[in-house]
């Protein structure tokens, strides 16, 4: 078996720009062996693009690095040969069965026939190898699209938001199996706009306007926000919610059921808010989504 390397990625101020603005701008990023990383941020903020420099498709403007010890100037073949890549918008020859997909990826890299078979059983798609890739639901597609990115037995796996669509079962089972490659060495790196996929991740990378704002685990993420969340009981949730969002102190008010989830960086104000419309809070604890919500301010998306 192949050494875990000690880091998978290792990139120093990455730049680039398309058509004189600049969507990726000094972002370094380290990766270890083995790791799942998460990489987060609004639509448009450069995730793809730094994922498509990693893995050896887009040449940087700028910046240094290594991913699996190769340059990422000089490389970005033989980098190309050793890392899977499953794209946001996966396609297939739908009139094609499963197996007649995978023998053709198999011999685009040119693999023996045994591997589509190991392949089939090791996803659990031998059953259905018969089976048109036009036919299958998201969740099969997902798994057949992972398939073909990791017959070749990539050592770096990139992952661009790979379950949009994707039922929560699916989704689960996606993880389970990115979990096991993870465990047997494989590293990867997953974009998602999903707070609980983030959360699976052993450490998260949140990117905004091309640059990169927080690298942590989501421990550390949640903590160095250093915001405090109160839960609010109110019989009139939406009202209250109505009031406190213009009131100062309060960064952010979310309705769960008949509560609600007040977040703000100032714990004296956040109460005295509360206080001032006649409403108590207990302690909560800040979510994930609470951080990324105020990370991303009020910008909806980063599309310029
Ligand atoms: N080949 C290209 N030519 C011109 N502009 C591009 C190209 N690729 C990406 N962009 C632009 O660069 C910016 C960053 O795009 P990118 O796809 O890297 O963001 P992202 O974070 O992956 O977004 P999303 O979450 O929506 O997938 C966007 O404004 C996009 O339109």
């Amino acid at each position: 078996m192949t050494a875990i390397p000690e880091t998978a990625i290792s990139i120093h101020g990455l730049t680039k720009s398309f058509s004189g603005r600049k969507v990726v701008d000094d972002v370094s990023l380290q990766v270890a062996g083995g790791e799942i990383a998460g990489f987060l941020g609004p639509n448009g903020s450069g995730k793809t693009t730094c994922i498509r420099m990693i893995c050896g498709l887009l040449t940087p403007d700028a910046g240094t690095g290594t991913v699996l010890g190769l340059d990422v100037l000089r490389h970005q073949r033989q980098i190309r040969r050793q890392v899977g890549y499953m794209t946001q918008r996966f396609s297939f020859y739908e009139d094609l069965s499963i197996e007649e997909n995978l023998n053709f990826v198999a011999g685009l890299y040119h693999l023996p026939r045994q591997v589509v078979a190991d392949t089939l059983a090791d996803l659990g798609l031998t059953s259905r190898r018969r089976q048109l890739a036009g036919s299958l639901s998201g969740g099969w597609k997902q798994r057949l699209a992972l398939a073909a990115c990791i017959m070749h037995k990539p050592r770096l796996l990139l992952l661009d938001e790979p379950t949009a669509g994707v039922d929560p079962k699916a989704r689960r089972q996606f993880w389970d199996e990115i979990h096991q490659r993870a465990a047997g060495g494989m590293t990867v790196l997953v974009s998602t706009h999903y707070m609980d996929e983030a959360e699976r991740c052993h450490r998260i990378h949140y990117i905004a306007y091309g640059r990169l704002v927080i690298s942590g685990t989501v421990a550390e993420v949640i903590a160095n926000a250093g915001l405090t969340t109160l839960t609010v009981e109110t019989a009139e949730p939406g009202q209250l919610a109505a009031r406190l969002r213009r009131a100062p102190g309060v960064d952010q008010v979310e309705p769960f059921g008949t509560s609600l989830h007040v977040t703000g960086s100032d714990p004296a104000a956040l109460r005295a808010a509360l206080a001032a419309h006649d409403a108590t809070g207990t302690a909560a604890e800040t979510s994930l989504e609470d951080v990324f919500i105020r990370l991303m301010g009020q910008s909806d998306d980063n599309i310029r």
